[in-house]
C-alpha cells in the first residue's frame, strides 16, 4: 500500500532520515518507533507531502506520489493538536471536507451520520469542540479523517496530549475502526507500550534509519541489535566478546558467564565484541542452591530493589559485579511464589537457550531493501 524506497531526507548536512526502505501493506495498522529526533515525523511528513525527499521515491499503491502534492495524495494526516474548527459544530467540523469536494447535501448528511454513529458521538453532533473533551475532540479529528475514505491514514503521536485511561479507549477504538473499515494506519509514537499494543507491525528507527521492522512479537523476542533490544521492553544486557573454543563458538560476557552458540549468523566472528540479552522473565529466584545441570546458570545474589507492578514484582539483584532485573509472577490464588524482600541473599538462575546473542552496532543485519528482520 505505502512503499519508501531508499528515500532520504536532509536538513542542512545532518540526514533525518537515511536511506529508509519500508513496504506498509493494506489494512495494517503500523507504527513507526523511535527516540525523539530519530526522524520518524520527516518521514511521515514525507508520506503525507509536506516535505519532499532529497533522494528515494514513495509509492501509495504502486503509483509514485513522490512528486505530488498533498491534497493529490489519496491520504490523510492526524497531528497531535487535532485542528478542528473552533466556530463549527462537531457535525460541521466532520462535513467541512465533502462540503468543499462539492457532495450533495444528501449524502453529506448520510455520510456525517455514519461517521458520528462510528466514533459514537451522536449525542455531541450539535456540540462546538471546547465543550468536549481530549477523547471526544480527537474521535472528531478521526471521523473528519475518515469521512473522504483516504486509502490510508496518517497518526502524528495522536494521543499524546490524552490520559492513560482515555489513551487506551482511543486505541481500542482505533483498532475497531480498523477491523470495520479497512484503512491503512500509520502511526508515530515513542511510546513503546503503545506501539505494541495496538499494531500489526512496528519499525524501530534511531538516527534516521530503520534498525528492525516486525510483528511486536517478533522485534521483543528477537530484536535484531543492542539498540533495539535496550528500546523495546526491560532487558539485561551483558557486554561480551564471541570466542572459539573446543566446545564450538560462544560467548564469554564480562559478567562470567559463557554462554555457546547453537546457531551462528553472518557476523557473529571470532572476537567480534558483542551482547548478550535476557529478557527479566527469563531469570528464577531462589533460595536454595540449585544442584548443577548443563545449559543453566546460577549465581549467588542480594536483592538491592523490588518494585510491585500488580500482577508481577520486578526485583533488581546485585550478582557477579552487575544489577539484574528479574520478573517475578505473583502467581494464582493459594500459589505460594517465592517473593524475597530488599538485602535477601538469593539464588539467581536462567538457562542458555533463552540467552540471545545480539550484534551491538545498530546496521549490521538489514537486508537489502527493507528494515532487518530477524
Ligand atoms: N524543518 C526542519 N529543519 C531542520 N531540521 C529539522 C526539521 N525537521 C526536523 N528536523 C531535524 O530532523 C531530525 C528528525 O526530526 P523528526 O521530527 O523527524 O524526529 P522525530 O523522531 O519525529 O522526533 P519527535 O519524537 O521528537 O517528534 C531532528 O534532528 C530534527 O531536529
Amino acid at each position: 500500500m505505502l512503499q519508501f524506497q531508499s528515500v532520504t531526507k536532509r536538513f542542512g548536512p545532518r540526514a533525518a532520515v537515511d536511506r529508509v526502505s519500508l513496504t506498509i501493506g493494506h489494512g495494517e495498522i503500523f507504527s513507526l518507533l523511535g527516540p525523539s529526533g530519530c526522524g520518524k515525523t520527516t518521514l511521515l511528513r514525507m508520506a503525507a507531502g509536506f516535505e519532499s525527499p532529497d533522494a528515494g521515491r514513495i509509492l501509495l499503491a504502486d503509483e509514485d506520489i513522490t512528486e505530488l502534492p498533498p491534497n493529490r495524495r489519496a491520504l490523510n494526516t492526524i497531528f497531535q493538536n487535532y485542528a478542528l474548527f473552533p466556530h463549527l459544530n462537531v457535525r460541521r467540523n466532520i462535513a467541512f471536507g465533502p462540503r468543499l469536494a462539492g457532495w450533495t447535501k444528501a449524502r453529506i448528511a448520510d455520510e456525517t451520520d455514519r461517521l458520528l454513529h462510528l466514533v459514537q458521538l451522536e449525542s455531541h453532533a450539535d456540540h462546538k469542540p471546547d465543550t468536549l473533551s481530549g477523547g471526544q475532540k480527537q474521535r472528531v479529528a478521526l471521523a473528519r479523517a475518515l469521512i473522504l475514505k483516504p486509502r490510508i491514514l496518517l497518526l502524528d503521536e495522536p494521543f499524546a496530549a490524552l490520559d492513560l485511561q482515555l489513551r487506551r479507549r482511543m486505541l481500542l477504538e482505533l483498532e475497531r475502526l480498523q477491523r470495520e473499515i479497512g484503512v491503512t494506519f500509520v502511526f508515530v509514537t515513542h511510546d513503546q507500550t503503545e506501539a505494541m499494543s495496538i499494531s500489526h507491525r512496528v519499525a524501530v528507527m534511531a538516527d534516521g534509519r530503520i534498525l528492525q521492522s516486525g510483528t511486536p512479537r517478533e522485534i521483543y523476542d528477537r530484536p535484531a541489535n543492542r539498540c533495539v533490544a535496550a528500546f523495546i521492553g526491560d532487558a539485561n544486557l551483558l557486554n561480551g566478546v564471541l570466542n572459539a573454543g573446543d566446545s564450538g563458538l560462544h560467548l564469554a560476557t564480562e559478567a562470567g558467564p559463557r554462554i555457546p552458540i547453537h546457531q551462528t549468523e553472518p557476523w557473529m566472528t571470532t572476537g567480534t565484541a558483542a551482547t548478550l540479552c535476557l529478557r527479566p522473565e527469563h531469570l528464577t529466584l531462589c533460595t536454595a542452591e540449585p544442584p548443577a545441570e548443563p545449559g543453566r546458570e546460577a549465581l549467588l545474589g542480594t536483592v538491592r530493589d523490588a518494585i510491585y507492578l500488580g500482577t508481577h514484582t520486578q526485583f533488581v539483584v546485585a550478582a557477579a559485579d552487575r544489577d539484574w532485573i528479574a520478573l517475578q509472577h505473583h502467581g494464582g490464588p493459594g500459589e505460594a511464589r517465592f517473593l524475597p524482600s530488599i538485602g535477601d541473599d538469593l539464588w539467581l538462575t536462567f538457562d542458555h537457550r533463552h540467552c540471545r546473542p545480539l550484534p551491538n552496532a545498530p546496521h549490521t543485519t538489514p537486508p537489502p531493501n527493507e528494515g532487518a528482520t530477524p
